[in-house]
C-alpha cells in the first residue's frame, strides 16, 4: 500500500539531546489516501510535534517519516519546502492576511504554480470559495467575517492547490461549538468528494465524529486506534 503518511519508530525531542525524555518516542502511524485521522489526546502528548514532523516543518531526528512518497528522515531543506507546497495547512487561528480579501488569501496558495496566470489563480480561488459558501464574500477582508467564515476561506485556502494532504491543528478551538461542528462537517464533504487525506489533531470531543479513525496519542506514543 502507498500510503499517504507512514510513519515508523519516530523519536523526538526537544533540548539537550540524551537526557531529555522524548516528546515523541518511537511512534508509529500509517493513514491511507483518502483518509480522515483525527489525533487526540492530553495537553503536552506530542500531537503537535508530530503534525509539524509530517508537516516537513521540522526536521525528522530519528525513525522513518515518509509523506506523500517522500522520506523526510535525512531530507534537505529543498526537499521539505517541495513536499510543503503539496500540503494544505489549516490551523487554530485562521492566519489569513488581514489586508488582503478572502480571494486573494486563497489565491496566494496558488502563487507557486508557475503555469497558472493571475486571471486562472483568482477563478480558483472564487470557485473554492463557493465550495465553502462564500460566494458572495470573495472581496470581504477578514475583519469584516465571521469567525467561522474566516475558517472557511482558510479551508478553501487549504484546498484550492489540490493537496495530496491537509494538516489541521486545532481548526475549531477559536470557534464555538456549533460553528465548530458545521465548519468540519464542510470539510469533510469536501475532502471526501475530492479525495483529500486528513491528518486533523483536536481536543474538540464535537467534532470526532467527521473521522474515518480516531487515534489517541499519550506520552508521544500512540495508545489507542479506534474506529469512529
Ligand atoms: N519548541 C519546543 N521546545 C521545547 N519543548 C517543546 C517545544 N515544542 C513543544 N515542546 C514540548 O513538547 C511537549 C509536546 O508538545 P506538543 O505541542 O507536541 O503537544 P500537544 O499534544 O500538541 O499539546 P497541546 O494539546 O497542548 O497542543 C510539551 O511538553 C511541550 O512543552
Amino acid at each position: 500500500m502507498d500510503w499517504a503518511i507512514d510513519v515508523r519508530g519516530l523519536t523526538h525531542r526537544f533540548g539537550d539531546g540524551g537526557l531529555a525524555k522524548p516528546v515523541l518516542e518511537d511512534l508509529t502511524l500509517a493513514v491511507a489516501p483518502g483518509e480522515i485521522v483525527l489525533l487526540t489526546g492530553p495537553s503536552g502528548s506530542g500531537k503537535t510535534t508530530l503534525l509539524t514532523l509530517v508537516g516537513a516543518l521540522r526536521a525528522v531526528q530519528e525513525g522513518s517519516c515518509r509523506v506523500l512518497g517522500t522520506e523526510l528522515a535525512g531530507a534537505t531543506e529543498a526537499e521539505r519546502v517541495a513536499l510543503r507546497r503539496r500540503i494544505g495547512f489549516i490551523f487554530q487561528h485562521h492566519n489569513l492576511l488581514g489586508f488582503l480579501t478572502a480571494r486573494q488569501n486563497v489565491a496566494m496558495a496558488l502563487e507557486l504554480d508557475p503555469s497558472l496566470d493571475e486571471a486562472e489563480r483568482l477563478a480558483r480561488a472564487d470557485a473554492a470559495l463557493a465550495s465553502v459558501g462564500l460566494a458572495d464574500k470573495t472581496e470581504a477582508y477578514p475583519a469584516t467575517l465571521s469567525g467561522g467564515q474566516r475558517q472557511r476561506v482558510a479551508i478553501a485556502r487549504a484546498l484550492v492547490h489540490a493537496p495530496g494532504l491537509v494538516l489541521a491543528d486545532e481548526p475549531t478551538a477559536a470557534l464555538d461549538g456549533r460553528t465548530g461542528g458545521e465548519t468540519m462537517h464542510l470539510l469533510r464533504d469536501l475532502a471526501k468528494q475530492q479525495g483529500r487525506t486528513i491528518l486533523l489533531v483536536t481536543h474538540d470531543p464535537r467534532i470526532l465524529d467527521i473521522a474515518d479513525r480516531v487515534v489517541a496519542m499519550e506520552d508521544g506514543r500512540v495508545v489507542e486506534r479506534a474506529h469512529a
